[in-house]
């Protein structure tokens, strides 16, 4: 099955456009007595697969991100692996590990991801230029999402600059992105940022196919609304992703994992009408 298809049958089967960011901060992790003489890794795996245990219904997709499993040592990467087995087989995995390297050093990236832990998708820095994109484009099944228009501010340092044509960096990004694609079976796809909905216009028009990772919602303030306007025309698949504000929203209570589906509940219903766009 290739990426897009096993995409396609996420968002359908679970009619969702979520995906759940997982960011497991050992500082916000409930108090479980249960986990009580639990190591640090034990205590993240328990918290991540309650999580899924309770998001797995009202999401299409997970995203890991590589930073907070990296920060537990060298367990995190057991712990990892771990979680990666546990997602439902029917979910999108993105690994979150924004790589971008010279090809050889790339070529290792990729067959971390893509062989040894099989995940489905990993986010990629085209900052070094996009032959470094190449080792994971020779993995047809697979997907990958180029950071284009990102959430954070300092989007505007780079991204958001115009080059001498006048259009931006992130509008140019889209465009070689877009002929890449056109030799390529493997599914290429941006992350662009629900923060930038009112800049997303000429990034993604250039590119109308690509599949979409949306973070910014939550705890950036992206408003939804203004999403599902930018998203009207686009044909590729969004999962818009919510990390925080889900996975954290039962911080202090006892029942936490209820407030964590009520969220990712809410979550799916407030995405209903970008959802039914592409349903
Ligand atoms: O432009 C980007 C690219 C990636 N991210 C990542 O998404 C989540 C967002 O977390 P929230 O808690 O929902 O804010 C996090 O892993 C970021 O590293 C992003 O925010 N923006």
């Amino acid at each position: 099955m290739t990426f897009r298809e096993k995409l396609k049958t996420a968002i359908q089967t679970s009619n969702s456009t979520l995906c759940v960011g997982l960011d497991p901060n050992l500082d916000r992790l409930p108090a479980d007595p249960k986990w009580i003489s639990d190591s640090p890794a034990q205590k993240v795996e328990q918290f991540l697969k309650t999580v899924i245990d309770a998001t797995s219904d009202f999401c299409a997709a997970y995203k890991p991100n590589l930073g907070f499993f990296e920060a537990l040592g060298p367990d995190g990467w057991d712990t990892f692996e771990e979680i990666l087995d546990y997602i439902p087989s029917n979910k999108i995995i993105i690994a979150d590990a924004k790589r971008g390297d010279i090809s050889s050093t790339a070529e290792h990236y990729a067959k971390a991801f893509f062989e040894q832990f099989d995940i489905d998708a990993i986010t990629l820095n085209p900052l070094m230029g996009f032959e470094t994109l190449d080792p994971f484009l020779s993995h047809s099944s697979k997907g990958v999402y180029v950071l284009t228009l990102t959430s954070n501010p300092g989007a505007k340092d780079i991204l958001l600059q115009e080059l001498s044509d006048g259009q931006t960096v992130s509008s140019y990004i889209s465009k070689q992105l877009s002929k890449k694609q056109a030799s390529s079976d493997t599914s290429i796809g941006m992350v662009v940022g629900a923060t930038k909905a009112q800049d997303l216009g000429p990034v993604i028009t250039p590119f109308r196919k690509a599949p979409l990772l949306i973070p910014g919602i939550g705890k950036q303030g992206g408003s939804i609304t203004e999403l599902k306007n930018a998203l009207h025309q686009h044909q590729g698949l969004p999962l818009v992703n919510s990390s925080r504000s889900i996975i954290y929203a039962g911080e202090g209570s006892a029942n936490w994992e209820k407030s964590v589906a009520r969220a990712a509940e809410n979550y799916k219903k407030r995405l209903g009408p970008i959802t039914e766009q592409y349903v």
